[in-house]
C-alpha cells in the first residue's frame, strides 16, 4: 500500500545555517522517493534517452553490459548534478509555484542531506565511468555535472538572460558521452549531435518561460523573458528554431546518417519551425491569455528530441 504522506506548508524563508530545511523542522523524514525526486526523473529521462542513443548511433558496439554501466553512469551522473541545483537553489524554488512542492522546499530533507547525496552520487558515477569505461567519458561527464551544477546553477542563472544559451551546453553532452563510451573517441557525429541539442534548448527552455515568466520574475531571476521582455524572446525562439533545421539534417548531409534519418529530421523540425512561428510571430498576449501556442511548442519540443534521436537509432539498425 502506498504510505500517505501529510502535505507540507509553503516553504519560507532560507534557513542560512543550511543546514535545516527551510521551514525549520522536517515535517516528514525522506525516504527514497525524496531523493529519487531530487535528481529531477522526467528531465533526465530525456537526457538518459539521448546517452543512449549516442551510445547505439556510434559505429563500434561494446559488451552490454559495459552499455549499461555506461548509461547507468550517466543517469547517476545527471541526477546528482539535478540533486546539486535544488541543494543551491531551494530557497528559490520555495517562491516558484512550479517548484515548491519539491522535497527540499517541502521540509521533507536537509539540505545537507541533499547536498551530499548529490555530490556522493556524482563522484559515484565518474568513477565508476573511469573504472569501468574510459577515463574520457569520465572527464566529459565530469565537465557535464559541473557545468549544469556550478556554471549554469551558481554563476550564469542568476547573472544573465543569456544563462540557458551557454548553459545549454550541460544538457548537449550526454550523446557525446555515449558515443565516447562505445568508441573511445570525439569524432565530428558526436560533436554534431552535441550542436543539434545546444541549438534545440533555447526553444524549449523560452516556450515555459513564456508561461512561468512571473515565477521566475518573483524570484528575481534573469530569464530572457523577464529582463527582454516577451517579444524579444518570442523572435529568439524563432530564430533558434531557424537555424535548428538545417543543422538536424546536417548528420544526414555529412554521411553520419542515412535517409531514415535525414527524412525524419527535416519533418521534425519543419514541424518544430512551424510551431516556434506561431510563437515567434504572435502579437502581445493579455494577462488572460491560455498560453496554448507556447505550451504547445514546449511539449513538441519534448517529442522532438526523443524522435529525433530515436531515428538516429532506427536508421543505424536499419540503414536504406
Ligand atoms: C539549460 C538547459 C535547460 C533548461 C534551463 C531546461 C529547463 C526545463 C524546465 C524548467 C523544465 C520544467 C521542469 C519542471 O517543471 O520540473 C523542463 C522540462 C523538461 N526538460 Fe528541460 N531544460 C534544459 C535542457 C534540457 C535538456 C538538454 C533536456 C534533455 C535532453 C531536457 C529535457 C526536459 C524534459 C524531458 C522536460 C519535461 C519534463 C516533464 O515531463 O515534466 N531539458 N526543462
Ligand atoms: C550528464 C548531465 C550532468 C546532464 C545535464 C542534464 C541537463 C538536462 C542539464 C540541463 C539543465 C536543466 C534540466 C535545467 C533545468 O533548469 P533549471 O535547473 O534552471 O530548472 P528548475 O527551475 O526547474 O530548477
Amino acid at each position: 500500500m502506498t504510505q500517505s504522506r501529510p502535505p507540507a506548508p509553503h516553504a519560507p524563508a532560507r534557513d542560512d545555517s543550511g543546514q535545516t530545511p527551510l521551514n525549520g523542522a522536517l515535517q516528514v523524514p525522506a525516504d527514497w522517493r525524496d531523493f529519487f525526486a531530487l535528481t529531477k526523473p522526467r528531465v533526465m529521462s530525456l537526457v538518459i534517452f539521448t546517452g543512449l542513443c549516442g551510445l547505439l548511433a556510434a559505429p563500434e558496439r561494446i559488451h552490454p553490459v559495459l552499455a549499461f554501466t555506461a548509461i547507468l553512469c550517466i543517469a547517476v551522473g545527471a541526477g546528482g548534478a539535478a540533486a546539486l541545483n535544488q541543494w543551491w537553489e531551494a530557497d528559490l524554488d520555495a517562491g516558484m509555484k512550479r517548484t515548491a512542492a519539491r522535497p527540499l522546499p517541502q521540509g521533507r530533507m536537509n539540505r545537507t542531506d541533499a547536498r551530499d547525496f548529490g555530490v556522493a552520487i556524482s563522484a559515484g558515477s565518474v568513477l565508476l565511468m573511469g573504472l569501468a569505461i574510459s577515463w574520457l567519458a569520465a572527464a566529459i561527464l565530469a565537465i557535464s555535472i559541473l557545468y549544469y551544477a556550478v556554471v549554469y546553477t551558481v554563476w550564469l542563472k542568476p547573472r544573465t538572460p543569456q544563462n540557458i544559451v551557454i548553459g545549454g551546453g550541460a544538457g548537449a553532452f550526454p550523446p557525446l558521452i555515449g558515443w565516447v563510451a562505445a568508441t573511445g573517441e570525439i569524432s565530428l557525429m558526436p560533436v554534431l549531435l552535441f550542436a543539434i541539442i545546444f541549438f534545440w534548448t533555447p526553444p524549449h527552455f523560452w516556450a515555459l518561460a513564456l508561461f512561468v515568466k512571473s515565477d521566475y520574475a518573483k524570484v528575481g531571476i534573469p530569464m530572457l523573458p523577464v529582463v527582454a521582455g516577451e517579444q524579444a524572446t518570442r523572435r529568439q525562439i524563432l530564430i533558434y528554431a531557424i537555424l535548428l533545421l538545417p543543422l538536424s539534417v546536417l548528420p544526414w548531409w555529412v554521411g553520419g546518417a542515412g535517409s531514415i534519418y535525414g527524412v525524419s529530421a527535416a519533418l521534425l523540425s519543419l514541424v518544430f519551425l512551424a510551431l516556434s512561428a506561431r510563437v515567434g510571430l504572435r502579437d502581445r498576449t493579455g494577462p488572460d491569455d491560455t498560453m496554448r501556442p507556447e505550451k504547445q511548442l514546449f511539449a513538441y519540443s519534448v517529442l522532438y528530441l526523443f524522435a529525433l534521436f530515436a531515428a538516429l537509432v532506427v536508421d543505424r539498425f536499419l540503414p536504406l
